[in-house]
């Protein structure tokens, strides 16, 4: 292959990530063209619109994989976040790179950290899981939704209109965003959305040839605990934006997985912990699902679904 094609979106958080895996694909690959194709999804379209409520799964990722399957382009690079737990027949996930942080993070101009915010503080996110995480340690808080890409979502907060608000630690690393307050929010006062942090390469089952190319990328431990994560997800059927977290950490070929499902006020968060062998994240993420859904997630989940379409 003289020409690698990677299809992206065109946020400035996706077009850094395509440049990054392009970069090192040229290193490794010299002689090797690498272009990127940006294409526009459903997700980017619709900027006014709480994500929970435009529904449907994989916003962020169909028109790219469409793409791969028209042969339009060679790869995709994607946020593992975004990427709904079921792939379309025909295309993997062939590799994870190594994870960032899959932490969450405060951003303020004002208030230091949660606990620093006034009483009735406005704070912006439009994911449900930051939400009942959020409300679950300041009930008093009023939340509101907050949509655009990772950079709109820092000037919205600059220019005043959020006292402040969450988002992935990974993105403002990744692009260098700051604000005057930042404070992480980690495990185990807040656990992040299931693969957040985590890049992930998707093409064609039909090419092998792109296995041997890319294989240099694959970051075994990551894609473990990506696995367990989605495989808990997928249980749940957490496809449309819904208050579920999942994390997984690996230690001594051995998984340590915690699952969780919230309401959308913060009364009634359901955890679950499971350990397994490194070499069965499927088998773990579905029995922390299990557990996760007898213990009262199941009675969560029912009464959140209805509201997505
Ligand atoms: N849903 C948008 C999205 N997809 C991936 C990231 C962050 C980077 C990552 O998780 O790899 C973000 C922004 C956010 O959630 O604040």
């Amino acid at each position: 292959m003289k020409t690698m094609r990677i299809a992206t979106r065109g946020s400035k958080l996706a077009l850094w990530q395509a440049d990054h895996i392009s970069a090192l694909l040229r290193a490794a690959h010299p002689g090797l063209d690498v272009e990127l194709c940006i294409i526009k999804t459903k997700g980017d379209k619709i900027l006014d619109v709480p994500l929970a409520r435009i529904g449907g799964k994989g916003l962020f990722v169909k028109e790219i994989e469409e793409a791969l399957l028209a042969g339009e382009a060679d790869i995709a690079v994607h946020s593992m976040k975004d990427v709904p737990a079921q792939l379309p027949a025909g295309l993997k996930l062939g590799i994870i790179p190594e994870r960032e942080t899959p932490a969450d993070c405060f951003l303020s101009a004002r208030y230091e950290n949660i606990a620093a915010l006034p009483a009735g503080a406005k704070v912006g996110t439009s994911s449900l899981r930051r939400q009942t995480q959020f409300a679950a340690l300041r009930r008093d808080a009023r939340i509101e939704s907050l949509r655009g890409n990772l950079d709109t979502r820092v000037d919205k907060l600059m220019r005043g209109e959020f006292d402040a608000i969450i988002v992935a630690m990974a993105g403002l690393r990744r692009l260098g965003l700051t604000a005057p307050y930042m404070a992480e929010l980690t495990p185990p006062e807040f656990y992040p959305a299931v693969a957040q942090g985590a890049l992930g390469i998707e093409y064609r089952e039909d090419r092998p040839d792109l296995d041997d190319l890319l294989g240099f990328l694959d970051h075994a431990p990551s894609r473990i605990c990506v696995a367990a994560e989605r495989a808990f997800l997928f249980a749940l059927d957490g496809g449309c934006q819904v208050p579920i977290a999942g994390f997984a950490e690996l230690s001594d070929d051995i998984i340590h997985l915690t699952g969780l499902v919230g309401d959308l006020c913060g009364e009634r968060i359901i955890r679950k912990q499971g350990s397994g062998p490194a070499g069965s994240p499927a088998e773990l993420g579905a029995a922390v699902a299990q557990e996760v859904l007898a213990a009262g997630g199941r009675e969560i989940l029912a009464q959140v679904y209805p509201v997505c379409p």
